[in-house]
């Protein structure tokens, strides 16, 4: 064993405290990291890697960072996933005999920072303890930056707990070792890195005194456990009062919809799929926040669509009022607007890190709350006027803030200035002592100068020296001897002091450090005094931020013209004019085409959707999700009308989502989802499935895709979506009764289809996914291959479908696609906003690539008297000239040739 300096064995001992942080280990001006730590953080920072002697028989490796900068070196770790404990110097080493004892004063964790860049301000950063005890999961949720504490708990099951973590985005996780393994070989791509910590310890005693045992005692033992680890866990990492924490808030999962983590992103609710920026979702969309509270609550909102209609109807009673009252919008507005983060303002008084100007920011939101709650209270609105009776103005704290702070004080709260005259007796006394002590010395100056005769002579003052005279080099001879002692040579002058000057500089010296010290006292005063208060605070901004998200909701819906959902608690789902609120938001010329939709109980709960590529099946299914979504948040929704029932959960099974899960194949994927629906799918849900089937043989795709249908139909009887590519399925129509097909309507016109983004009843004819690829730039040689094997496939899969017994249809007729006048007369589009879509367009091919099962093949190219000979065919072929074919022409000529090699 080396034996190490008695700093290195003390530092050894700390570091035992903390092995999975990196210890900044305070010496003198410097953090210092040892061993490992610092060879691991000179690469993770880019700093230099020195090394110093410690008694061992190497030299120890050795970096550091100035502790004034140390706050940017943290962030940086922390924001690569790691945590930092933070070791200091417990006592003056100036005044301390032999080594000063140093300790660890808090750990940073990813789930536990307070500032800097990594906590956005609009969003949460979540810590999330996952325990498990008696069969039933647990999770608590704590933003220790804001002070919310979630909790809940369900029986045993692991995808609730995904679903359930994938609402609050953790970036740290802690809890059962056991729970955490679960999770992590779900291999969910969270949307930002999470760390994850086993933690079993509890400390209930602790978290009794921290929430009362009143509180305490109404929750659920295994509730009651998850809370206690989660505590636990911030009184060993944060090592201070967390009295931010004053509440936590349980709630049961089966009052809100559920959303799993892919349905989220299916339905782009908070980040897009693409990018995965807030920007296209509906989030973004929904979010005119004033506030960071009112855009952090407007997410939990969206986050958890609630289930109940009563207090749906309440908030949608107060977006219709601002709805309709823009000039009380606007003044709401106008007040939100000069409100700051009032719960990070506090969580920040209660950790004891708010300076002068965050007790300025919470006194100028204070200020506000008065006129907020006078516009709620004379509003004909109930619900915004029961928020301004539980609005508490919370004067008497504005009032010690703006009697106790100047108006702009410095960022520190030890260098004084930052207490206003009169607040204090003894220190406008010490002031008092200050100001006459440089009045002296100002008029020391002019009588030295009389005296001395030196006009340039002036009195200055710097912390080495304190006060000095100065005189140029020029006139230093004219100085009597004797008072004058010289303490600093410059270039071009001398600076002196006099016993006199001495004796004064001590005087305003002590007066200005006792005035520092009483001004820290006083600021800590009034700190301490608004965290006994912080309950009182924090309910303020509760009812701020809901304020917030009413106005947000009801300038969106104003804005975009959404209208009032009608919410019933039956099944049907009926929207007229129904339009995708993202996708309408962000078209710039064109015009978004409005479709209905029906799911009724007595006419059809499914709709099986046909139509070719890039048709609008997916913005048409999303959009119905949508809809029930933003009433259920209530908000206004984009439709004509809008009945909305409640539903209690969708599920979406949308390509785009396959890359979420590594290691496993896009039909296994499908398959999973399908079968996690199969078992929660209650009548209530909506199901909403993009291409059922596909990824697999065509034939099996299809079975399956018709045996998923059926049980839907006959044993969940929920309302379902399912758009396909199988035509063929189309006449599940005929057995199932419940389920009606639609299609997207396409206009053929020459070289060039027109999608008319119309749900028309009836099936599809045809994919036109070739189309669509050669729309997409694939080199001709591709679609003259892809035509020519087109034939080939259908036969194929024919054969395929009667060796399975796949039930064989008729050849699916293919639609009778309504003239454009007749869609524009029957819902008001206008023949100039028709989408067409001409070559080298892409909007989206989510299918390219996959089979194509049966284009219809409408007469229309010229075609030569059918020869029995083989010889004759091999001759037309050769002649085709292939390139210049329009996609139904090789179509109808690969009819023909079929029809002839049928003769031979
Ligand atoms: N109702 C609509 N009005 C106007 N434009 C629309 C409408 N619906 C969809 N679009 C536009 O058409 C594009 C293609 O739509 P979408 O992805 O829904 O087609 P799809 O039928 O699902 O295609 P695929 O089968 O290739 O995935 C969208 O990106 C959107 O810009």
């Amino acid at each position: 064993m080396a034996k190490y300096t008695p700093m290195i064995e003390q530092y050894l001992t700390v570091k035992e405290q903390a092995q999975d942080a990196f210890l900044f280990f305070r010496l003198g001006d410097f953090y210092e990291m040892f061993f490992e730590d610092a060879i691991k953080a000179s690469r993770e920072l880019e700093i230099t890697l020195t090394g110093r002697e410690g008694g061992g028989e190497e030299r120890i490796p050795m970096c550091g960072v100035p502790y004034h900068s140390a706050e940017g070196y943290i962030q940086r770790l922390i924001e690569k996933g790691y945590k930092v404990a933070i070791c200091e110097q417990m006592e003056d080493p100036t005044v301390t005999k032999g080594m000063v004892r140093r300790e660890i004063v808090r750990v940073v964790t990813p789930g536990t920072i307070m500032e800097g860049k990594t906590i956005a301000d609009k969003s949460n950063n979540y810590l999330v303890c996952v325990t498990e005890s008696d069969r039933m999961m647990s999770l608590a949720a704590c933003d220790i930056s804001t002070g919310e504490l979630y909790v809940t708990s369900v029986p045993s099951s692991v995808e609730w707990l995904r679903d359930e973590i994938g609402i609050y985005e953790p970036s740290e996780m802690i809890g059962d070792s056991s729970m955490l393994e679960l999770i992590q070989a779900e291999q969910i791509q969270w949307s930002r890195p999470v760390v994850y910590t086993p933690w079993e310890k509890q400390d209930e005693r602790l978290v009794r005194s921290q929430f009362g045992e009143a509180a305490w005692a109404r929750l659920d033992p295994e509730r009651q456990h998850c809370v206690a680890v989660l505590i636990s866990y911030l009184s060993e990492t944060q090592r201070r009062s967390l009295g931010q924490l004053t509440q936590f808030s349980p709630y049961e999962p089966g009052h809100y919809m559920i959303l799993d983590p892919f349905t989220r992103r299916n339905l782009e609710l908070v980040e897009t799929v693409r990018d995965r920026s807030k920007k296209g979702s509906l989030l973004w969309l929904l979010d005119r926040s004033q506030t960071s509270m009112g855009a952090r609550l407007l997410r939990r909102w969206i986050d958890k669509p609630l289930l109940n209609l009563k207090p749906i109807e309440e908030r949608l009673e107060a977006v219709d009022h601002l709805y309709n009252q823009f000039i009380l919008r606007e003044d709401l507005k106008g007040s939100l607007n000069e409100i700051y983060d009032l719960e990070r303002l506090v969580a920040r008084i209660a950790f004891g890190n708010a300076n002068g100007r965050d007790l300025n920011a919470l006194k100028v939101s204070l200020q506000q709350i008065p006129a907020l709650k006078e516009l709620c209270a004379s509003s004909s609105s109930s619900t915004l006027r029961r928020i301004a009776g539980e609005m508490d103005e919370c004067k008497d704290l504005s009032e010690a803030i703006e009697r106790t702070i100047v108006e702009d004080p410095p960022v520190s709260v030890r260098d004084g200035g930052l207490i206003k005259p009169g607040c204090h007796e003894h220190l406008d006394e010490l002031r008092e002592a200050s100001v006459n002590g440089k009045r002296w010395i100002a008029e020391l100056e002019a009588k030295e100068r009389e005296v001395t005769g030196i006009r340039s002579l002036k009195i200055g003052f710097n912390k080495v020296f304190g006060y000095y005279i100065e005189v140029t080099k020029a006139n230093v001879g004219s100085l009597p001897d004797g008072r004058y002692e010289r303490k600093q040579t410059l270039t071009n002058a001398e600076r002196y002091v006099t016993p006199e000057l001495k004796e004064k500089e001590g005087l305003i010296l002590e007066a200005q450090e006792k005035m520092v010290d009483l001004e820290y006292v006083l600021f800590t005063e009034l700190r301490e005094r608004l965290a006994s208060e912080i309950s009182r605070l924090q309910l303020l901004a509760e009812k701020v931020a809901e304020l917030d998200v009413y106005q947000s909701l009801a300038a969106v819906s104003a804005e975009q013209g959404f209208v009032k959902p009608i919410l019933t608690d039956g099944y049907d789902l009926v929207v007229e004019a129904g339009r995708h609120p993202v996708v309408e938001a962000v078209m710039k010329e064109s015009s978004f085409i409005a479709n209905a939709t029906q799911l009724t109980r007595n006419e059809a709960g499914i709709l099986l959707i046909t139509g070719p590529n890039m048709a609008g099946k997916s913005t048409y299914m999303r959009q119905v999700a949508l809809i029930s979504i933003m009433a259920q948040i209530g908000c206004f929704v984009p439709a004509g009308k809008a009945e909305v029932p409640m539903i209690d959960r969708i599920f979406t099974r949308i390509g785009a989502a396959d890359d979420l899960i590594g290691g496993q194949s896009t039909f296994m994927v499908e398959m999973a989802d399908i079968q996690v629906m199969t078992e929660k799918a209650t009548p209530r849900s909506l199901i909403i499935i993009d291409e059922l089937g596909r990824g697999t043989s065509t034939s099996e795709g299809m079975a399956i895709a018709q045996a998923v249908i059926e049980y839907v139909h006959d044993t969940i009887g929920c309302k379902s979506l399912v758009s396909t590519h199988f035509h063929e399925l189309a006449h599940l129509e005929d057995s199932l009764k419940g389920l009606r097909n639609y299609s997207m309507a396409v206009q053929e016109s020459g070289e060039n289809v027109h999608f008319l983004r119309k749900l028309v009843p009836g099936p599809a004819g045809s994919s036109y996914g070739i189309y669509c690829a050669r729309l997409a730039g694939l080199p001709s040689s591709i679609i003259g291959r892809a035509y020519s094997l087109l034939q080939g496939v259908e036969q194929g899969a024919a054969q395929v479908a009667v060796s399975q017994e796949i039930p064989q249809q008729p050849l699916t007729p293919s639609i009778e696609v309504p003239a454009v006048a007749e869609l524009e007369a029957s819902e008001g589009i206008e023949a100039a906003q028709e989408p067409v879509v001409k070559v080298g367009e892409v909007v989206q091919l989510s299918i390219f690539g996959e089979e194509e099962m049966k284009p219809s093949a409408k007469a229309a190219a010229p075609a030569e008297k059918a020869d029995p000979s083989l010889n004759q065919i091999v001759e037309t072929i050769k002649s085709i000239d292939v390139m210049n074919m329009t996609p139904l022409q090789a179509m109808q000529l690969l009819n023909e040739l079929k029809m002839k090699a049928r003769n031979l």
